[in-house]
């Protein structure tokens, strides 16, 4: 049981006024701010044993006293009851730039500008951005984790969605709800993203991915990117809407490219309606209007033919939900696949054969591998991919419903907390030599390092294993029907286009089938 000691004002006073580190190895507290004071602090235990506090002050050490690592993190401290250790409630240092630069800096340069705050103010820094406004951000894998598996009540991560695209995604979409309601609409809809439904697409994907393949270009440079996106949508078509009908398909495939592919300021036109009365939001509009039409016929079509045991994953849904879910919540659930799984998983395709065709001698081992069905190695090409170039460098922030302690921050209710993916994914920490593209780290049963592109918790990505599939089985078709060569000129640059990260020159190669490669 605690005692809580009588602690005298003296050590209280000299307690480091300012930030607090302590090593996460050694667990001394050094102080980087005010070490040419004569500090004294009391001595705080690790971690998880706030209660057996000592009282006894010690002085305080200088940041190169840590000799097992030299790695300075803030700690986390859980316990309220002690004054000493429990910080006051107060956001972590930022960079005091106007938000409009701030805003500029995180869209267009979100690695370089998230990198030098890191350095400049440590693992936890604020920042002040459009649209969020005020918010903290988190780098260390351990406060992500802790974030990911807190309470959902608390951690909300729906809200700031449901301002930017709330009408568009409609009342009833996972992504802008929390709590309950989140948990009950979630459970449904993970029933078609089990495993073995998932594999029965096996075959559409292959099929989709070889129609596609007889359109690219030989021996000349072209942008992947936009092949691999016509790949996703008729993946969506066919594997989530199951759409069974030529006319309809072909008009899906046509509005769902240009709804999908919206900019900022189509997204804008959803946060400001009445900005859809007027020129591109107008015509977004319609074409939003006429998608909402045609999901709805295939829900009816869906609905009129209950008899085939079909895999997709709009008739997964009905089967399984019965009268549990209203045609309006499938809509809003479509919305949120459709827009959710399209971008996304284009883009990570297209940086998983950028990533190939750019790294030495990989197009080889990747196709020996192919050939000889090795899955593994395959997986762990899409996985380096996945972390040298996460889509998203943030994941959505979570705004607090209540104080809580991260990272030694005592954050108030109402912080947005960022988690950092891409942050964790470039460590040096985690990764050895970061910048090199080495599927190799991904293979053997060993400590998996933390990997963040799909979030966490009860808000990991619905649809990342169905992803990974889609992601293994395009690279190896690929891979096994011809040759990738880079293109000419210099290498993609991650540039952010609205919320994903894409490849600056569409992901450039050169391809040619395998029968021509021997000539
Ligand atoms: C490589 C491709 C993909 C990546 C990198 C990705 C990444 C993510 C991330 C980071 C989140 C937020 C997690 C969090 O806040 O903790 C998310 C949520 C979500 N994703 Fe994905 N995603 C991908 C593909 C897909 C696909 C193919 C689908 C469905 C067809 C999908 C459906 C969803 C849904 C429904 C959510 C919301 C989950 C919830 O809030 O409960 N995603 N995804």
């Amino acid at each position: 049981m605690r005692t809580a000691p009588s602690r005298p004002r003296a050590t209280r006073r000299s307690r480091c006024p300012r930030r607090r580190f302590r090593c996460s190895r050694c667990a001394t507290w050094p102080c980087t701010t005010c070490c040419s004071l004569p500090t004294t602090r009391t001595a705080s235990p690790p971690t998880g044993t706030a209660s057996a506090t000592a009282t006894a002050t010690v002085p305080c050490p200088t940041p190169t006293s840590c000799s097992s690592t030299g790695r300075l993190r803030r700690a986390s401290v859980t316990s309220e009851e002690d004054d000493v250790t429990t910080p006051v409630t107060t956001l972590p240092p930022g960079p005091r730039l106007p938000a409009a630069l701030q805003t500029y800096l995180l869209w267009r340069h979100p690695e370089r500008f998230l990198n030098h705050c890191r350095q400049r103010y440590g693992s936890l820094f604020t920042l002040r951005a459009y649209p969020y406004g005020v918010r903290v951000d988190i780098t260390e894998p351990a406060d992500i984790r802790a974030v990911f598996k807190g309470d959902p009540k608390v951690f909300h991560a729906g809200e700031g969605i449901a301002a930017a695209l709330g009408p568009m995604l409609g009342d009833h979409s996972l992504l802008r709800l929390d709590e309950e309601e989140h948990h009950r609409q979630r459970r449904p809809m993970m029933r078609p993203f089990r495993g073995e439904t998932m594999r029965s697409h096996h075959d559409e994907i292959v099929a989709v991915v070889r129609d596609n393949m007889r359109r690219w270009p030989i021996d000349r440079p072209f942008a992947l990117h936009p092949r691999i996106r016509e790949i996703t949508i008729d993946v969506i078509i066919r594997s989530v809407l199951g759409s069974q009908d030529p006319t309809r398909q072909a008009e899906l495939r046509r509005i769902l490219a240009e709804v999908l592919e919206m900019g900022v300021a189509e997204m804008l036109g959803w946060r400001w309606p009445v900005l859809g009365l007027y020129g591109p939001w107008r015509r977004h509009r319609r074409m939003f209007a006429r998608l909402e039409e045609l999901l709805h016929e295939e829900v009816r079509a869906h609905r009129r033919d209950q008899s085939a045991d079909r895999p997709d994953v709009l008739s997964v849904l009905l089967r399984t939900s019965g009268d549990e879910l209203t045609d309006a919540m499938i809509r809003d659930h479509l919305v949120t696949l459709l827009i959710a799984g399209y971008e996304t998983t284009s883009t990570a395709l297209a940086w998983t054969f950028e990533c190939v065709v750019n790294t030495a001698g990989l197009t080889r081992t990747l196709t020996e591998r192919v050939d000889a069905g090795d899955e593994e190695y395959v997986e762990a090409v899409v996985r380096e991919s996945l972390r040298i170039r996460p889509i998203f460098y943030e994941v959505s922030p979570r705004r607090l419903t209540a104080p809580v302690v991260i990272g030694g921050y005592r954050l108030p209710a109402g912080t947005m907390v960022t988690p950092s993916i891409g942050m964790v994914h470039r460590s040096a920490e985690h990764y050895p030599e970061p910048d090199d593209f080495r599927p190799e780290r991904w293979l053997g049963k060993g400590q998996q390092p933390p990997w963040f592109p799909f979030g966490g918790g009860t808000r990991r990505c619905l649809g990342a294993d169905f992803a990974l599939y889609e992601m293994r089985l395009t690279l190896a078709t690929v891979m096994a029907a011809g040759e990738l060569r880079p293109a000419p000129g210099p290498r993609d640059k991650p540039r952010p286009r609205h919320v994903v990260i894409v490849p600056s020159r569409g992901a450039r190669v050169c391809y040619r089938p395998r029968d021509r490669a021997a000539e």
